[in-house]
């Protein structure tokens, strides 16, 4: 049978709010969440751990399909909990280290028609918030909303310092930077799904606009086209 959830995808480069965005979005629909830069996170933090050079096409395949890991719902006071074999990595998947990663590995075609399925099998009902890269033009290509968020590099960096400062030792601006200046030129440049608008998403430029504005934004499309009952 057609699966008839909608699904809302939103895609965009690092740290344009995509993944603070759909979080909100879910938990205001009562829809599902699917964060799939964190699977390709994963599969970076996992290839790490069992020495999986992250070249090696053939055995990141392998170790992709059959990724052992559990997204657990975020629930009123708690954010959504991600297990890998057994251990929780909701935090040490987020370092821009393992971002690095997941950028190198997300460029090989074997490893993302790996998890092509697995990203799908999110699509069930109420509904379904995606963020990625490729959510709009290839992974939901049929979604009745798509919205491409971006805002400038700089801004990017500042809002990723603003949120590592206190936390990561170490941490400055200009490094920051110069990560998200080289993931977007992978993110974009690589053959296979790369970060670009699908054709008939939305383009919502962040840069000047809070959190709250952009959810505004997306919640009157969706009340536009009627889709979340
Ligand atoms: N419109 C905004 N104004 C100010 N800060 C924002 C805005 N949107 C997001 N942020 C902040 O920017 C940081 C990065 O946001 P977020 O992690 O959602 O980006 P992302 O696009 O999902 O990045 P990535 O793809 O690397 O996971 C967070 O600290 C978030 O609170
Ligand atoms: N749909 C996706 C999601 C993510 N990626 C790759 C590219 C990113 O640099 C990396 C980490 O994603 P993030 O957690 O920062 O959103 O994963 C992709 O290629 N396709």
């Amino acid at each position: 049978m057609k699966n008839i959830a909608p699904v809302i995808t939103i895609d965009g480069p690092s740290g344009s709010g995509k993944g603070t965005v759909a979080g909100i979005l879910a938990k205001r629909l009562g829809w599902n969440l699917l964060d799939s830069g964190a699977l390709y996170r994963l599969l970076a933090f996992a290839a790490h751990n069992h020495g999986v050079d992250l070249t090696n096409e053939e055995l990141l395949k392998k170790l992709a399909a059959h990724l052992d890991v559990q997204f657990i719902a975020a629930t009123e006071g708690q954010l959504q909990r991600i297990i890998l074999e057994g251990d929780e990595v909701s935090d040490v998947i987020r370092t821009e280290s393992v971002g690095s990663g997941a950028s190198q590995v997300a460029a090989l075609p074997a490893v993302r028609e790996a998890l092509l399925q697995r990203q799908r099998a999110f699509q069930e009902a109420p509904g379904l918030v995606a963020d990625g890269r490729d959510m709009g033009t290839v992974v939901f290509p049929d979604a009745p909303l798509k919205i491409f968020l971006t805002a400038s590099a700089e801004e990017r960096a500042r809002r990723r310092y603003l949120q590592l400062k206190g936390k990561v030792e170490g941490v400055s601006l200009s490094s920051l930077l110069d990560e998200i200046r080289a993931r977007d030129e992978r993110d974009t440049q690589r053959a296979v799904a790369p970060l670009k608008p699908a054709a008939d998403a939305i383009q919502l430029d962040s840069t000047e606009l809070s959190i709250d504005q952009v959810l505004e934004r997306i919640m009157s499309e969706i009340a536009i086209r009627d889709i979340a009952g």
